[in-house]
C-alpha cells in the first residue's frame, strides 16, 4: 500500500474547526478502507500571514506542489481587510489555486436524504435536486490584467483564451455524459465579449459530445431559474465570477452554506474545498458545519485517491447525521464536534 500525503490547510475563522472535523473522518475512512494517508498541516491565509508574513508562504507552497491531493478549510476575516491586496487572505488563495494549475472547480449542490426538510423547497421538489457547477477557477475577472485601484476609479479585466475555455468545458461535458447529459452553459454574451468567444467555443466543443444536450442561459436568467426549477439542471458550466456567485445562490437549495463541498481538479496536486468563507459571525464558537468539509474529504478519496467506495460511504454517513441532528444553521442543536462524532459514529457503524 502507497501512502497518499494531503497537506492540510486550515486557514482562518471556521477554517480550522470544519477541517478538523473533516480530517478526522478522513483518518477513520483511511481505517475502515485501508488507507495509508498522512496529513500534514502548514500555515495558510490571514494565520499564515501573522505568523510568515505572507498567505501563502514558500514552505506551504512547496508542500502542496509536492502532495498528493491538497485539503483546505477557508481564508479571510475582517482583521485582514485593510491588509495591501498582495497581502490579502484572498490573494494567497488565489495564488495557491493558480500554482496548483487546479482549473476546473466542482462544486455539486445536491439535497441529500435528510435534508430535504430543511430545504426551503417542497420535499417532492427538495429530493430532486441534483447539480454539478462545472466553476473555471484559475482565469476571468479574478485574474485578468490590467487591475488597479486609484483615488477616482478602479479597474478589473474580465479575459478567458479558447484554451482556457475549452479545457473547462472538456470537464463539464465529460460529467454530463455521465451525468444525465445535460450541459448549461451560463455567460453573459449578450453585454460581454468574453462571453461571445466562451458561447462559440462551449457550442464547438459540442460537436464532439452528441449524447449531451447543450442550453445556453445568461447568468441573471440563470440565478431565476436554479431557485425557480432548480430540478431542470444537470451539469452548470460557467466562468470563475457567475461560479462564485451562483454556487453560493445553489447553496440555498440544501439550505445552508455550509453543506456545499468542491473539488478543484487540473494539472497539478488536486485541490478540495468546503464552498463557504470563514465564517467570522460563527468562528470560535463551536457551531460551524462541517458538512461541506467533510463531504470535501469524501471528494478528496474519490477523485484524488480513487477510492470511490470509501467517498460514497463517507458521503452516506453525512446524511445520517444530518438526518439525526445537524448544526443550528440547518434548525438542529448539535455543535461542530457533536455532528462529527456522529459522522464517524455512522462510518464505524457500517462498515
Ligand atoms: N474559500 C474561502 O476561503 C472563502 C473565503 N471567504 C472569506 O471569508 C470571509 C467571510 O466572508 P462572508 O462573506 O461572510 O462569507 P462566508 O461564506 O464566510 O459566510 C456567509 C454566511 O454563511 C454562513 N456560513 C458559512 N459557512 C458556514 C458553515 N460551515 N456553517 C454554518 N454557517 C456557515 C456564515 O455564518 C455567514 O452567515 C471574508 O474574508 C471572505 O473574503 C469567502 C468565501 C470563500
Ligand atoms: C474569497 C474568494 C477568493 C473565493 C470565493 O469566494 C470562492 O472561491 O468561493
Ligand atoms: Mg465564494
Amino acid at each position: 500500500m502507497t501512502r497518499a500525503y494531503i497537506a492540510v490547510l486550515p486557514g482562518d475563522g471556521i477554517g480550522p474547526e470544519v477541517t478538523e472535523a473533516a480530517v478526522r473522518v478522513l483518518a477513520a475512512a483511511a481505517e475502515v478502507y485501508g488507507l495509508d494517508l498522512e496529513c500534514e498541516r502548514f500555515p495558510f491565509g490571514g494565520a499564515a500571514l501573522e505568523r510568515c508574513g505572507a498567505p501563502f508562504p514558500e514552505e506551504t507552497r512547496k508542500a502542496v506542489l509536492e502532495a498528493d491531493a491538497v485539503l483546505l478549510g477557508a481564508i479571510g476575516g475582517p482583521q485582514w481587510d485593510d491588509a495591501p491586496r498582495a497581502l490579502r487572505p484572498e490573494t494567497g488563495l488565489l495564488e495557491l489555486r493558480k500554482a496548483l494549475r487546479a482549473f476546473a472547480n466542482l462544486r455539486p449542490a445536491r439535497v441529500l436524504p435528510g435534508l430535504e426538510g430543511h430545504s426551503p423547497l417542497r420535499p417532492e421538489v427538495a429530493r430532486g435536486v441534483d447539480v454539478l457547477i462545472v466553476r473555471e477557477l484559475t482565469g476571468g475577472i479574478y485574474f485578468g490584467r490590467p487591475r488597479g485601484l486609484g483615488e477616482t476609479e478602479a479597474w478589473n479585466t474580465m479575459r478567458y483564451t479558447r484554451p482556457e475555455v475549452e479545457r473547462v468545458a472538456r470537464v463539464a461535458f465529460e460529467a454530463a455524459r455521465r451525468r444525465r447529459g445535460h450541459l448549461t452553459s451560463v455567460d453573459k454574451a449578450n453585454v460581454l465579449e468574453v462571453g461571445e468567444l466562451w458561447r462559440r467555443t462551449v457550442s464547438e466543443l459540442a460537436q464532439a459530445y452528441p449524447g449531451v444536450r447543450v442550453e445556453h442561459q445568461y447568468v441573471d436568467a440563470m440565478a431565476m431559474l436554479l431557485v425557480q426549477q432548480p430540478t431542470r439542471f444537470d451539469v452548470i458550466l460557467t466562468g470563475n465570477l457567475f461560479g462564485d456567485i451562483l454556487s453560493d445562490l445553489a447553496s440555498v437549495l440544501p439550505g445552508s452554506l455550509g453543506v456545499l463541498p468542491s473539488a478543484s481538479l487540473g494539472e497539478g496536486p488536486s485541490l478540495f474545498e468546503p464552498v463557504h468563507g470563514s465564517a467570522p459571525d460563527l468562528a470560535g464558537r463551536g457551531i460551524a458545519n462541517p458538512t461541506g468539509a467533510i463531504l470535501s474529504a469524501a471528494m478528496l478519496l474519490t477523485y484524488a485517491l480513487d477510492r470511490a467506495e470509501a467517498g460514497r460511504a463517507v458521503e452516506e454517513a453525512v446524511a445520517q447525521a444530518l438526518a439525526q441532528n445537524p448544526t443550528p444553521d440547518l434548525g438542529g442543536t448539535a455543535s461542530t464536534e457533536a455532528f462529527t462524532r456522529q459522522v464517524l459514529e455512522a462510518l464505524y457503524t457500517k462498515a
